[in-house]
């Protein structure tokens, strides 16, 4: 299997749970709702994407041929004088195109805790240790349970309640990015006093200007 790796790279987890958290960053190349180019947004399934995931010309992206190479090139980043708490989050595009049980084994085997951010329409392969979900209207979830849904808000013909009874350990909404997102901040903060079962998930890497 080669993957296709738009970019890695080291910074804190911006969302969810896992906020602060220091984490390698790997973003696979390419997602199943949207192709990535500008002129297909307006008929793609998920549309309100923040993310450049097309090719592989970004930060240490490119083709690795091996799971061993990725793995490798994931660990070089963490800081050797502290070998310990190492965290991958693999995101995309969509990671569960391309995850596969030789690259978790290889990142396991490098001594890495591994996570990934999904649409939740394809199946987690074993052993991913945080699977955070983060569901698309007008798409299909097959991802029920997992230790973090974190919901975009708001979505056309959008119903929160329909998530509830799912399997997660924490329930987020985050606010969409983009030209209402002061007004979807107020909404996903209103969402929450109204119905604690959900918590505020911001992207906290933009506020804080990082990676
Ligand atoms: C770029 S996606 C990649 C992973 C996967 N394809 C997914 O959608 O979960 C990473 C996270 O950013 C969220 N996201 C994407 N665009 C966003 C936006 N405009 N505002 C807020 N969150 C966004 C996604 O919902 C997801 O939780
Ligand atoms: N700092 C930081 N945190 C993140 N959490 C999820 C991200 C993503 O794009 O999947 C992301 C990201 O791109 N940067
Ligand atoms: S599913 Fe994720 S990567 Fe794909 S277009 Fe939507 S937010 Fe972007
Ligand atoms: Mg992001």
């Amino acid at each position: 299997m080669t993957y296709s790796i738009k970019e890695i790279f080291y910074t804190l987890q911006g969302e969810g749970a896992h906020a602060g958290r220091p984490a390698v960053f790997c973003r696979f190349s390419g997602c199943n709702l949207w192709t990535g180019r500008e002129s297909d947004r307006a008929s793609a399934v998920c549309q309100f994407c923040d993310t450049d995931f097309v090719g592989t010309d970004g930060e240490r992206g490119g083709k690795f041929t091996t799971p061993e190479a990725l793995a490798a090139e994931i660990d070089s980043l963490w800081p050797a004088s502290y070998a310990a708490s190492k965290y991958v989050v693999f995101t995309g595009g969509e990671p569960l195109l391309q995850l596969d049980e030789p690259l978790i084994a290889a990142m396991h085997a490098h001594g890495f805790e591994i996570a990934i951010e999904t649409n939740g329409t394809l199946p987690v392969p074993l052993g991913v240790d945080w699977v955070c979900v983060s569901p698309k209207m007008g798409s299909t979830l097959v991802v029920h349970k997992g230790n973090e849904i974190k919901v975009v808000i708001p979505q056309k013909d959008q119903d929160l309640a329909a998530y509830e009874g799912l399997d997660f350990d924490n329930f987020f909404v985050q606010p969409m990015d983009g030209p209402l997102a002061a007004f979807n901040t107020t909404l996903a903060i209103e969402t929450c006093k109204r119905n604690p079962k959900w918590k505020l998930s911001l992207q906290t890497h933009k506020l804080l200007q990082i990676p």
